[in-house]
């Protein structure tokens, strides 16, 4: 039971993060008559345009994150994004403030350490082989113990940033450098993980909610450089490998606790599923279920923190999303071909409105349709690559 939002009995939730993803939380929220705070490091991010009202601080900071929530005092907080202080979060949700799905699944998902050693060393989840380092001299002996190929990442980032495939012991020193230049944190770490030659990569999007956990159909998808490209509902897999994935997902998200939705990505290999990481918060690659699932994983999120019943997932049709990105740094911008992209049957196209580009930032996402997940994907790329971006002066 809840007033109206801006009135003295709303129910508040306050983004942490204002991206793509947060918009449309912030559009489900909406639905359901909630206030929406948004909060993000930067003005008119995405959600921030949609939200009742937003706040621009650095939320790396302790200080500014908890002056925020004091003022502001949400009934839930959501963080929408991994570079948070964390530490923060986990001292207001003693004080009695409720964090998604919990401060403790914020603080160990934040940082790449965290999670590993949670689902390798403590559930003895399979995973990639992998060592940590904090200079340049570790770096050379980890990656002399795991061999080559191995990526290299730095243990706080996301989309790929920092991330690079190192191929020989010449190449060590550029993919520090390059980690050390993409992580969002102060903290020099990085992980080295074994290269895994893996068949194929799924997200096994998971519900925690009154309801119990709620499996959505397996989304493939496809990475360059680190960052998702396209995604595809349902991915085929075996019943073994779906049963191995759905064991590993329900373990992580057990562990990490509280309501919401998980974004459990897993390698499927020639000898079984590995765990890879997990997003505590909807995931980028099931933007496709916007199209295809009667609840789209935003939708299944806010039901789920508000304590609403999620009591089952139907996927209603194949689909596929394909990532509209920028070239290059740019202000003053346009995108353009929406005749030709939505003259496509069964196609869709989301525009983020984020004020600024940059070289790989995600800008638009092309979402289609069809009678199987082959046709949806030859879809949203053609959309997609109708979608162009003019940089002008
Ligand atoms: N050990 C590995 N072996 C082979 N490929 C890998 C490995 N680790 C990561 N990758 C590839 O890089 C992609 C991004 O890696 P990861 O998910 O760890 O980075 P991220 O920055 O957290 O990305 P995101 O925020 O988009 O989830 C993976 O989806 C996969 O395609
Ligand atoms: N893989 C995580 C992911 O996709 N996160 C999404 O991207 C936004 C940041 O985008 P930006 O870097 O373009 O500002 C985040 O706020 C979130 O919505
Ligand atoms: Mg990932």
């Amino acid at each position: 039971m809840y007033g109206s939002p801006l009135s003295n009995a709303a129910r508040k939730i306050m983004l942490l993060g204002s991206g793509e993803l947060g918009k449309e939380v912030v559009i489900e929220a909406q639905r359901l008559g909630v206030e929406t705070i948004a909060v993000d490091r930067y003005a008119g991010a995405p959600a921030m345009q949609v939200a009742h009202r937003s706040h621009v601080i650095d939320m790396l900071d302790p200080d500014q994150l908890r002056r925020i929530i004091l003022e502001e005092k949400p009934d839930l907080i959501v963080p929408e994004i991994e570079a948070i202080a964390t530490v923060a979060l986990v001292e207001l949700e003693r004080e009695g403030f409720k964090v998604i799905p919990t401060a403790r699944a914020a603080r160990l998902t934040m940082d790449r350490e965290g999670i590993r050693r949670l689902a390798a060393e403590t559930l003895r989840l399979p995973t990639a082989p992998y060592r940590f380092a904090d200079t340049l001299e570790e770096l050379q002996s980890a990656v002399e113990e795991l061999g080559t190929p191995c990526v290299i990442k730095p243990i706080m980032s996301s989309s790929g940033k920092g991330q690079s495939v190192c191929h020989s012991q010449a190449e060590i020193a550029s993919c520090w450098n390059y980690a050390m230049e993409g992580g969002r944190a102060k903290k020099k770490r990085v992980i080295v993980e074994g290269f895994v030659n893996f068949r194929s990569e799924i997200t096994l999007l998971t519900v925690r909610s009154v309801s119990g956990t709620v499996f959505c159909e397996p989304i493939g998808h496809v990475q360059k450089d680190g960052d998702y490209i396209e995604s595809w509902q349902p991915h085929q897999m075996s019943q073994q490998d779906k049963e191995q994935a759905e064991a590993i997902a329900k373990s992580i998200t057990e562990a990490l606790g509280g309501y919401g939705i998980y974004g459990v990505e897993l390698f499927l290999t020639d000898d079984g599923v590995l765990f890879s990481e997990v997003s505590p918060r909807p995931h980028d690659t099931g933007m496709v279920t916007m199209v295809t699932q009667d609840l789209s994983e935003f939708a299944l999120h806010v039901r789920a923190i508000l304590g609403f019943p999620v009591p089952s997932v139907k996927l209603l049709t194949p689909g596929a999303s394909h990532t509209l990105k920028a070239a290059k740094e740019h202000r003053n911008f346009r995108i353009g071909g929406f005749e030709e992209a939505l003259s496509l049957p069964n196609t869709q196209v989301r525009v983020f409105g984020k004020p600024d580009t940059k070289k790989g930032r995600r800008m638009a996402v092309a979402l289609s349709h069809a009678d199987d997940t082959d046709s949806a994907r030859e879809l949203a790329r053609r959309a997609a690559e109708s979608l162009h971006i003019t940089y002008e002066n």
